[in-house]
């Protein structure tokens, strides 16, 4: 019998001993042993009192009874009021390496910045009534100041399909039958965000959901491409991303459109003046943190720039060249090059090799390097173009691989990933979203860790899918495995950085803001719960 327990023990340590967080593990102080203990057992009672599976979800549709990483826009309510989530948001976080920048702020901010421009006015293409309000979308545009109007109402029976209504007047007059000026809120706020029943019940396909995502970027595009909203859109991206312990920001920007609207409607702002905005707002943010003594909180952000998926290889061939001239005049501002869209229906990278492996040519001959870092194998498919994806992203030397889904399903590239350093940047709550996934336990994430690879935990488009910061991805992660510690905490968090677009001496300023915001939070753990949650025995293997 010892014999065996002994054995027993022996493979448990050497399958743990592959996965990157051993070392954090094996090198965790005694405070912070304690404080393992302490989330471990806070994990466990929340298992029992908050997901008891005996316990109806509040949700239709959706799983019909509660579970620790659960559909979470079912259990996002219940997450917020968790002794774990409070605890998760105070943990320093370190790195945000996969947001898309236009899907990064609260769609209700975003709504009240639209609101106080009187150039922007919104349309619709067929007349609105209570019964089409789920399906008819509100269309914004900045206009020139000779175009405004001053029709009164959208909904209106005088109101004629395609008219532009000055955003104030369309809300303050949104008929009372559709619930006044929060009715127009409700509507604008539906159309930009997925709700459980659109998730769970009516488009519960990848390809379904899809639409309603792509739907919810037409919508904001115009809002977020206006010069005066993008200011604003990307100080409140910084500080929130900053209030929830995130200290560097990688955003995938969307370089799609050439033109930004100007403050005078005119759509002529091109993107070095994009950058040159981004750029002012970093600058402005991190000289009020230093104001406010606050230099650990924030080291700043660098940019990937995005195209879509779904253009001609002569316009790739544009934005590769677009994409060169900026990283020339913004060398500390473009981290790489992405392509983006829907996998599974868009256009492969193998497509596009010719102007890719060109653009590679072209960086050499400069002597300026743009690393690749895409998306790919972001799918349920197995041999599908979406996976194959994966091949083609490593063969052109991607730095790290967006999403990577079905990566698990290949040993060969998992060794590759492994051994060449490719981090992974996983998004379990977009992926369940996007119904790829059903739940927290059926996600793919601890398979890729257990291979010994680095992952990167990220939100992707938290605006539209409600999970701001990267405390609730944190949080589905930490509730699903047994496995996942303290050590594994500080392993993502350590990683967000190492495998950061920063440069060698910045993550080093990176690592010692973090050590010193670690050890707050570990005292805060100890201090606040150490009492109620530190007594048990830890949680067996
Ligand atoms: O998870 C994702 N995978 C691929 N593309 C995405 C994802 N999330 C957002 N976008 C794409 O990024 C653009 C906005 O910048 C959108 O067009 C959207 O299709």
């Amino acid at each position: 019998m010892e014999d065996y327990l002994k054995k027993r023990q022996d493979l448990i340590q050497q399958d743990r001993a592959l996965r990157p967080d051993q070392t954090y593990v094996d090198a965790l102080s005694l405070e912070e042993r304690k404080a393992d203990n302490v989330l471990r057992n806070i994990r466990t009672y929340e298992a029992q009192a908050v997901w008891n599976g005996d316990k109806p979800a509040k949700h239709e549709p959706g799983p019909s009874h509660m579970f620790p990483g659960m559909a979470f826009l079912t259990a996002r309510e219940t997450i917020v009021n968790t002794e774990l989530f409070k605890i998760l948001g105070k943990m320093p976080k370190g790195g945000l390496l996969h947001a898309h920048l236009d899907a990064t702020v609260r769609v209700d901010i975003l709504l009240r910045f639209a609101i106080q421009q009187p150039a922007i006015h919104v349309r619709v293409s067929e007349p609105l009534a209570p019964n089409t309000l789920r399906s008819v979308l509100p269309q914004f545009r900045p206009l020139r100041k000779s175009e405004w109007t001053n029709i009164p109402s959208l909904t209106d029976p005088q109101y004629s399909s395609g008219s532009w209504v000055p955003i104030q007047n369309a809300r303050n007059n949104f008929s009372i039958e559709m619930g006044g000026p929060e009715g127009f809120d409700r509507w604008v706020i539906d159309a930009l965000m997925i709700n459980p029943s659109e998730a769970y019940g009516t488009h519960n396909t990848t390809t379904k959901i899809w639409q309603k995502f792509s739907s919810t970027f037409m919508v904001s595009n115009p809002l977020i491409r206006f010069a005066p909203i993008w200011t604003q859109y990307i100080r409140e991206f910084l500080l929130s991303s900053i209030s929830d312990g995130i200290s560097y920001v990688e955003p995938r920007i969307m370089f799609f459109m050439k033109n930004m609207f100007g403050e005078d409607g005119e759509e002529n702002i091109p993107h070095r003046v994009w950058f040159q905005m981004y750029e002012r707002v970093l600058n402005e943010v991190k000289e009020e943190l230093k104001a406010q003594g606050r230099e650990d909180d924030f080291l700043g952000s660098r940019i990937i720039y995005s195209t879509m998926r779904s253009i001609s290889c002569e316009e790739l061939e544009w934005h590769l060249s677009d994409c060169l001239a900026l990283k020339q005049e913004f060398p500390h501002l473009v981290a790489g090059f992405d392509l983006v869209g829907h996998e599974d229906s868009l256009r492969p990278l193998i497509d596009y090799i010719e102007p890719l492996l060109k653009f590679v040519e072209r960086q050499k001959e400069l002597g300026v390097h743009i690393p690749f870092i895409f998306h790919a194998g972001e799918t349920t498919g197995d041999g599908t173009a979406a996976d194959v994806n994966l091949y083609d992203a490593i063969l052109l030397g991607t730095k790290r691989i967006g999403h990577g889904f079905s990566l698990y399903k290949h040993p060969k590239l998992m060794e590759i990933c492994r051994e060449k350093d490719i981090c992974i940047e996983m998004c379990p709550i977009s992926n369940e979203i996007l119904r790829l996934t059903g739940s927290m336990p059926m996600h793919p994430l601890p398979a890729v860790i257990n291979h010994g690879v680095h992952v990167a935990l990220c939100s992707d488009d938290p605006s539209v899918f409600g999970n701001m910061g990267l405390s609730f991805d944190f949080f589905q992660v930490f509730v699903a495995s047994e496995v996942n510690n303290l050590g594994t905490l500080r392993m993502l968090v350590w990683d967000s950085i190492k495998f950061s677009s920063l440069e060698d001496q910045e993550k080093q300023r990176a690592y010692s803001a973090l050590d010193r915001s670690w050890t707050k939070f570990i005292k805060y753990i100890l201090d606040k719960y150490g009492g109620s949650f530190g007594d048990k025995r830890p949680v067996s293997q």
